[in-house]
């Protein structure tokens, strides 16, 4: 038996697969091993295996051996008995194991969020904490609350807003350590299909620079085309762009971002003055930064602040980690 020194983070997605290695109680990650096996990727494969239900936890068990052996490897020494954080879809529908939401309000802490421990068994030797969701009566979020829980806001009179961009935007509303409303935007999947299947694939290219000049004024044009025109309208201006040399396609990708973000954030609830949270992957932190200030938001209120999405799910999990400890449902020592 040796003291906790190292848990692993299972940030397991809709579309990406993220294992860290992550020092405790320290959270500097050791290791890292990603894929886009995400939970909607996985659940299809489970249903083309045709395999019985019972087998289904196995499955993505399964998947996540692979990655820690990948793990184990880089690092260098055996890792059974280390207990897995997983938050994301993991606990869904599509997910390895089916958890009911939590329902609003919930503590901002960490302290009341719903978990499931799964004890290590001979073919997967790790305890596997898994995190639930949460809902409000007409929306639902998981992952993302474990990032709010990692953003350690101070319980303030005045509201907070935590903004997320993602697949599956998220704002949610802080009330004195609750979250107390949260609203779901499409903005990243209506990009992914607009851009990838639509007829605006041909006029758009992926591009990773979002501070190159050219860039940042198609975005900027975007952003301002979605306060004046109907979506439905400006997002064929996409395509009319290309045709007529007006952009390139790279432009293009900048700009239909920056609609998008732009019709996200026309509902920024108009009389919100008070602190903004901004977390999630730099790509898309930037943007939404630049949308806020564009817009005048960022004048309006009190504060825009920004947290890399690493560091807000390590040090969310780590809170729910920690609660587990503390509650003696983990062994604060490891097996190896
Ligand atoms: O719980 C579910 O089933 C969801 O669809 C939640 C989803 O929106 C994630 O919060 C982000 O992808």
């Amino acid at each position: 038996m040796a003291e906790l020194t190292h848990f692993l983070s299972c940030d397991w997605g809709t579309s990406s697969f993220r294992l860290k290695l992550v020092e405790w109680p320290g959270l500097r990650v050791v290791a890292t091993s990603t894929s886009d096996e995400g939970n909607a990727a996985t659940f299809k494969q489970w249903q083309q295996a045709g395999q019985p239900p019972e087998r289904r936890l196995g499955f993505y068990l399964s998947i996540l051996h692979r990655h820690v052996q990948k793990l184990e490897a880089e690092f260098g020494h055996p890792l059974a008995g280390t207990p897995v954080v997983v938050s994301g879809m993991a606990s869904s529908t599509v997910g390895m194991l089916e958890l009911p939401y939590k329902d609003f309000p919930f503590a901002t802490d960490g302290t009341d969020l719903t978990t499931k421990l799964l004890p290590a068994t001979a073919e997967f030797s790790h305890p596997v904490l898994l995190i639930s969701g949460v809902k409000t009566p007409d929306d639902v979020m998981r992952g993302e609350e474990v990032q709010l829980v990692g953003c350690h806001l101070p319980a303030t009179a005045e509201d907070q807003l935590f903004l997320h961009p993602g697949t599956h935007a998220k704002h949610v509303t802080v009330r004195r350590g609750q979250a107390v409303a949260l609203q779901t935007y499409m903005t990243g999947e209506f990009f992914a299909l607009l851009s990838q299947q639509s007829i605006l694939a041909a006029a758009v290219e992926k591009a990773d620079d979002f501070q190159a000049p050219a860039h940042r004024q198609a975005f900027e044009q975007g952003v301002r085309t979605s306060q004046d025109i109907n979506l439905l309208h400006a997002a064929f201006l996409v395509r009319t762009n290309q045709l007529f040399d007006k952009l390139s396609k790279s432009e293009n990708f900048y700009y239909l971002s920056g609609l998008l973000i732009g019709y996200e954030l026309s509902s920024f609830p108009a009389d919100f003055t008070g602190a903004v949270v901004l977390a999630g992957e730099e790509a898309l932190v930037q943007p939404y930064e630049a949308a806020l200030a564009l817009l005048g938001l960022t004048g309006r209120v009190a504060s825009v602040t920004t947290h890399g999405a690493e560091e807000v799910t390590l040090r969310g999990q780590a809170v729910v980690l920690r609660r587990a400890l503390g509650a003696g449902q983990l062994p604060s020592v490891t097996t190896s």
